[in-house]
């Protein structure tokens, strides 16, 4: 196993498709023993560059609003999209043979005439890109050179992601010009831009349609908003968003995008999408089912880490993540480790999304055996080989309660990946006991108690 994921590590050079996206600014964090997480932008940019293809998903389509005059339908093949022959070819050329999911459905609304507003929502990893960057290269007139096409990323890095999928889109579509609007873009005053498409942050949005007035705001006719969940959690970003949609015209098509569901991205959804049609596809959630639960009694943090020296010495582990609350664990952690001969990989907050990239590439490759990191990486990484998940820390909220769900996304597997597993919590203080009764409470699952000093034990939990 290990060398078949060593062989799609290389085949796959992640951390390749980096190279060059100026990802290398360092991460600043205040101090190194609070809480490390992620910020949703780099999160998000992070599953985009490491994922493997297309996210399937059991659950079907919901419709939660449609037009009453237009039916919806959907469709099975890209051929029954009717797209420019050369738009059809650029998506048989990525090796899309059928839509996705939400592509079924989605498409034909972004595509219909007349044009219909539409919020798409689902999981990261499910078609959205492709889908809205097909729509927005097929309502392209390339005959007319001004931009006609907007679309909104929250970050420099996100728009070239979404670049680099229109662009390959459109390889056999030369006649259709993309621009990047973002920082580093610098164009002289008076310009007057005449590509199609413009892909950017709203910042630098605003400034060449509003400031330099290098385009005409009022002759766009498709207006994208991607990523609105991570676009609203940037300071400002919403505002920009709003002041752009402002000077749109009332006919341009919208099409609003975002992987999560909420009270916030909906009210937002609301201002800027007028009559839309609402479409979501339900998460196919993790699950409990099939991971044997543990925990061990432990007197201090040595003690956790006689602990995983004691698990590893006796049952054979394929690979193992161990999660900490703070980096200045993590790292400590894996001075340890290391020191004793295992060999570690470290995920934490303080890493450039580049370097984060690299230690993920290195790990799927199976250089690494363990992994230790903390919740920067609470979820998703669908590793198939990860046998073992160790809470070196529980993990809490702001309160210092049971955070179940973090919990599930780092024990958890969808149907996707229903291997066994095991997952040993370290309990050190009552106030981890707690957590761990709370957790077992909620999810009405047995963690049982391992006794680390007994091997015989400790053997059948890896049978
Ligand atoms: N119809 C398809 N057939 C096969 N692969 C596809 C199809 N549509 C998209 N993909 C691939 O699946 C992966 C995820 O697609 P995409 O990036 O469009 O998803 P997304 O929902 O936009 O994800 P995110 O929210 O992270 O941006 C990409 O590698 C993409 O090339």
């Amino acid at each position: 196993m290990a060398n078949q994921w060593g062989q799609k590590a290389e085949e796959l050079e992640i951390s390749n498709k980096v190279a060059g996206l100026g990802l290398n600014k360092k991460i600043e964090k205040p101090e190194d023993d609070s809480p490390d997480t992620a910020n949703p932008a780099e999160a998000s940019l992070l599953m985009k560059i490491i994922r493997q293809g297309l996210v399937e998903s059991k659950q079907d389509i919901e419709i939660q609003r449609k037009d009453p005059n237009s039916p919806l339908y959907s469709v099975k093949t890209f051929e029954a999209l009717h797209l420019k022959p050369n738009l059809l070819k650029g998506v048989y050329a990525m090796g899309f043979n059928a839509p996705s999911k939400i592509q079924e459905t989605a498409l034909p609304t972004l595509l219909a005439d007349p044009p219909q507003n539409m919020i798409a929502q689902s999981q990261s990893g499910t078609g959205k890109t492709a889908a809205f960057v097909l729509a927005m290269l097929s309502r392209v007139d390339p005959t007319k050179n001004y931009p006609q096409v907007l679309c909104l990323s929250p970050t420099y890095e996100l728009a070239i992601q979404t670049g680099e999928v229109a662009a390959r889109m459109a390889k056999f579509c030369p006649e259709i010009k993309l621009k990047y609007a973002v920082r580093g873009e610098e164009l002289p005053k008076g310009t007057k831009i005449i590509d199609h498409i413009l892909i950017g942050t709203p910042g630098k949005m605003l400034d060449w349609a509003l400031k330099f007035a290098m385009f005409d705001l009022t002759k766009i006719k498709v207006f994208v908003l991607d990523e609105a969940d991570v676009m609203i959690d940037r300071q400002g970003h919403r505002d920009q968003c709003v002041r752009i949609h402002k000077c749109i015209p009332s006919t341009c098509q919208m099409m609003f995008f975002s992987a999560t569901y909420n009270s916030a991205v909906m009210e937002f959804a609301e201002i800027i999408v007028t009559n839309p049609i609402i479409i979501r596809l339900l998460r196919e959630e993790e699950s409990l089912d099939n991971i044997k639960q543990y925990f061990v009694k432990c007197k201090s943090p040595e003690d956790k880490y006689r602990a995983i020296c004691n698990i590893y010495g006796v049952i054979t582990i394929g690979q193992a993540i161990i999660f900490c609350h703070t980096r200045k664990t993590a790292s400590w952690l894996s001075e340890k480790m290391s020191r004793d001969g295992h060999s570690v990989a470290v995920l934490s907050g303080e890493l450039t999304v580049e370097q984060r990239i690299a230690v993920l590439d290195r790990f799927r490759g199976g250089l690494e055996k363990v992994l230790i990191t903390t919740n920067v990486l609470s979820r998703g990484i669908d590793i198939e080989q990860v046998t073992l998940v160790v809470n070196f820390d529980m993990p809490m909220d702001l309160n210092r309660k049971a955070d179940c769900e973090t919990y599930l996304h780092r024990i958890g597997r969808t149907g996707r990946f229903g291997k066994a597993g095991i997952a040993i919590n370290l309990i050190e203080s009552p106030q981890d006991m707690e957590i761990c009764l709370d957790i077992e409470s909620h999810f009405g699952k047995k963690i049982k108690l391992l006794d680390i000093e007994d091997a015989e034990e400790i053997e059948k939990i890896g049978a």
